[in-house]
């Protein structure tokens, strides 16, 4: 069974389209999801998620109909799309206080262990905590349900270096027992380097490879110039990258 199944997903906005995008995710994988900005990668999530109404495709979540079964399929996932930007006013121990009544598979003790790991005091409010407290905050939620999945709109763009080296091992982890999915996006593609053993690559809405990382880096091989290996990132910029126009004013 794969954690996520996408056939045919499309959404059509005035000036963007999301074109007939499909990929899985293999249960146990952690998937990159790359593209440069405004390629569709949060429109994806969304849509994916129901946040957004997509115009078409299908989307299966650990094997059963995300549409038929949304309710039932959410306690079994974790979703951090962004930090938080409701109850600002609100202390972080109120805030985990109501989350953990959605979920019959709460477990506080694991609750507390991510706090303590994360370094996250219960007591502040939430405008009180940085953006990467934020996310951090909520990746620790996303935890302490027990997730079969975790889904996470770029999550370490706002951490620090030590952070990111800390989230990236631990989503390693949380895959390597082989019953748990991560599908996260990023522009940090040296954090995929770390722990990602999948990629989706989408450009302008539509997927240009989605596989597995030595796939990926087998499928761009025709890019490499001279001995050295390729980083994730020098092959992004070879396929994606247009030189400045010579006139452009800088
Ligand atoms: N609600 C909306 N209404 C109209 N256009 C939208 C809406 N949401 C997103 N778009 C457009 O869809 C395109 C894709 O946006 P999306 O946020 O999915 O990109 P992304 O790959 O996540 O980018 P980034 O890496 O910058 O976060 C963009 O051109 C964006 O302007």
């Amino acid at each position: 069974m794969n954690a996520i199944d996408i056939r045919g997903l499309c959404k059509k906005y005035p000036t963007f389209a999301l074109q007939d995008v499909s990929f899985s995710v293999p249960q146990g994988a952690v998937m990159g999801f790359i593209g440069r900005n405004g390629a569709g990668k949060s429109t994806t999530l969304k849509s994916m998620l129901g946040l957004v109404h997509p115009d078409a495709g299908e989307v299966e979540i650990l094997g059963r109909s995300f549409s038929a079964e949304e309710k039932s399929i959410k306690e079994n996932i974790g979703v951090v799309l962004g930090g938080i930007d409701f109850y600002p006013k609100k202390k972080i121990a109120v805030l985990t206080d109501v989350t953990r009544r959605f979920y019959t598979n709460w477990d506080q003790e694991k609750y507390r262990h991510y706090l303590h790991l994360f370094g996250i005091n219960e007591e502040k409010r939430v405008d009180q905590l940085s953006s990467g407290m934020q996310v951090k905050y909520m990746i620790a939620l996303a935890l302490s349900h027990n997730a079969a999945l975790l889904i996470l709109d770029e999550p370490t763009s706002g951490l620090d270096p030590v952070s990111r080296d800390e989230l990236t091992e631990l989503l390693g982890r949380i895959a390597a027992d082989g019953r748990r999915s991560v599908l996260f996006s990023t522009h940090i593609t040296s954090d995929l380097e770390k722990c990602a053993s999948h990629i989706a690559f989408i450009k302008d809405g539509q997927i240009q490879y989605t596989g597995t990382m030595d796939g990926f880096r087998a499928h761009y091989a025709y890019l490499r110039q001279g001995d050295a290996p390729m980083t994730l990132e020098d092959i992004i910029v070879a396929v994606e990258r247009r030189p400045l126009d010579e006139n452009a004013i800088v």
